[in-house]
């Protein structure tokens, strides 16, 4: 099988497709199995591939968290600013609770693991970045992503050649590809972690001289040691690539990635309690973080009626709110009389536009201007849950 290199792509619940170069064909197998997997680079990986329409029958609902690494700290930070703190004993412990919700288990896995173990039924939900989605994932279609943007853990994977010698002038994917260097007998070397991307990419852009060599770090050295002539690696600060004399190009960014909530598409239909979990997982971090990019700003302004301060506030284009101001009289007793000469109005504001918005209150009068944060925003629904009932065909 290895000499043939087909690609394995798994089709339907009860069948893979097998194809070769020039032809394919479908075998069906009825229980769960595991596949060798070559791609053409002879990249060897074992997955443990669900084949059976039944899922494996446990009550709890499994959620996948990186176990150390960059995403690890962040990742507890999400849930516990979305009041799901994980409750675990000590850190080497790989099983833990959150007390907010009664049916799930967390387990602690390296983030390529929770993409293979929720393809292999293993894990129903996981919290990982795109980039590892992406790469071990392989377009499987079970994966769902839940949420794209949880907000943290931002790079890119983005190809990088040096800044000298036959690259001096080179600065573009295009430029790259017509480099006169690079024949069958002696094709572009790229160094990378991400085999299954990093070809795809180069296929996809017409780059057809072109093998990979692959090290689980310090790629950056790579070039100058003469063993490739391109890296394909994350990037966030692009201080390693700076360090190492490598530059990115235009066009050669495959994927820019962040930390995402992913989940298996068959745990999602078929295992009981699982979609509901997911429902008020995704709510909770929806409400988070849209509450983070906003304030709320309260001031007062003189006015005539409710609808007349309204609608000065409403000329100001950074006033506007979620849904319009809120408006409401503030009472005072004067010469005996209670009256409302004040109103006080209620807005979100974007943090960005905070010092803009301030400015505009001023200028229609506003005074007293009082800005707090926001912890949640609920709304009636979330586009992301419409959006993911709709992927399930709900
Ligand atoms: N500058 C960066 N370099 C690498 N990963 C980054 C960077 N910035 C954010 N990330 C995110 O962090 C993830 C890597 O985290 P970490 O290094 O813990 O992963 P890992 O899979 O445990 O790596 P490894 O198994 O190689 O040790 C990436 O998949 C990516 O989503
Ligand atoms: O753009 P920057 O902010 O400089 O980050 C990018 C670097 O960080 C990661 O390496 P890591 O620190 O994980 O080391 P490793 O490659 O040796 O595992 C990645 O592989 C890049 O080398
Ligand atoms: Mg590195």
């Amino acid at each position: 099988m290895s000499l043939l290199q087909p690609y394995f792509q798994q089709c339907a619940s009860t069948a893979f497709s097998i194809s070769f170069p020039s032809h394919s064909f479908y075998v069906s197998v009825s229980k769960r199995t595991f596949i060798s997997c070559c791609s053409s680079q002879s990249q060897t990986a074992l997955v443990d591939a669900p084949v059976d329409s039944k899922i494996a029958e446990r009550d709890e609902i499994r959620l996948g968290l990186p176990s150390k690494g960059r995403m690890a700290a962040d990742t507890l930070d999400l849930l516990k600013d979305c009041q799901l703190s994980v409750k675990q004993v000590n850190p080497r412990q790989y099983v833990a609770q959150i007390p907010q919700l009664s049916n799930l288990e967390v387990w602690f896995q390296r983030p390529k693991d929770i993409v293979r173990k929720l393809l292999s039924g293993d894990l129903d939900l996981g919290i990982v970045g795109l980039d590892t989605v992406s790469e071990y994932g392989q377009g499987n279609e079970d994966l769902i992503i839940v949420h794209d943007a949880l907000d943290y853990g931002d790079c890119r994977l983005s190809l990088a050649i040096p800044k000298y010698g036959i690259f001096e002038n080179i600065n573009s994917l295009r430029e790259l590809a017509e480099m006169p260097q690079w024949t069958v007998e002696k094709p572009l070397r790229v160094a990378t972690g991400f085999t299954y991307l990093g070809p795809k990419f180069m296929k996809e852009h017409g780059l057809n001289h072109v093998i990979f060599s692959t090290a689980d770090g310090a790629l950056e050295a790579a070039p100058a040691m003469g063993i490739a002539d391109a890296i394909l690696d994350l990037v966030s600060s692009g201080t390693t690539l700076r360090e190492n004399n490598l530059k990115e190009i235009e066009g050669g960014v495959v994927l820019e990635s962040q930390a995402v909530l992913v989940a298996s598409r068959k745990a999602l239909i078929q295992r009981k309690g699982a979609l509901d979990t997911t429902h008020e997982i995704l709510e909770r971090f929806e409400a988070h973080l849209r509450a983070l990019g906003q304030f709320t700003v309260t001031a007062n302004m003189r006015g005539g009626s409710a609808e007349e301060v309204a609608e000065r506030v409403l000329t100001q284009p950074s006033l506007a709110g979620l849904q319009g101001p809120t408006v409401c009289p503030v009472f005072c007793k004067r010469d005996g009389k209670v009256t409302a000469d004040y109103y006080a109005i209620v807005i979100c504001v974007p943090k960005k536009a905070l010092y803009k918005s301030v400015q505009q209150l001023r200028a229609i009068g506003g005074s007293g201007v009082l800005i707090s944060p926001l912890t949640y925003i609920f709304d009636e629904e979330t586009p992301r849950w419409r959006e993911l009932l709709s992927k399930l065909g709900i």
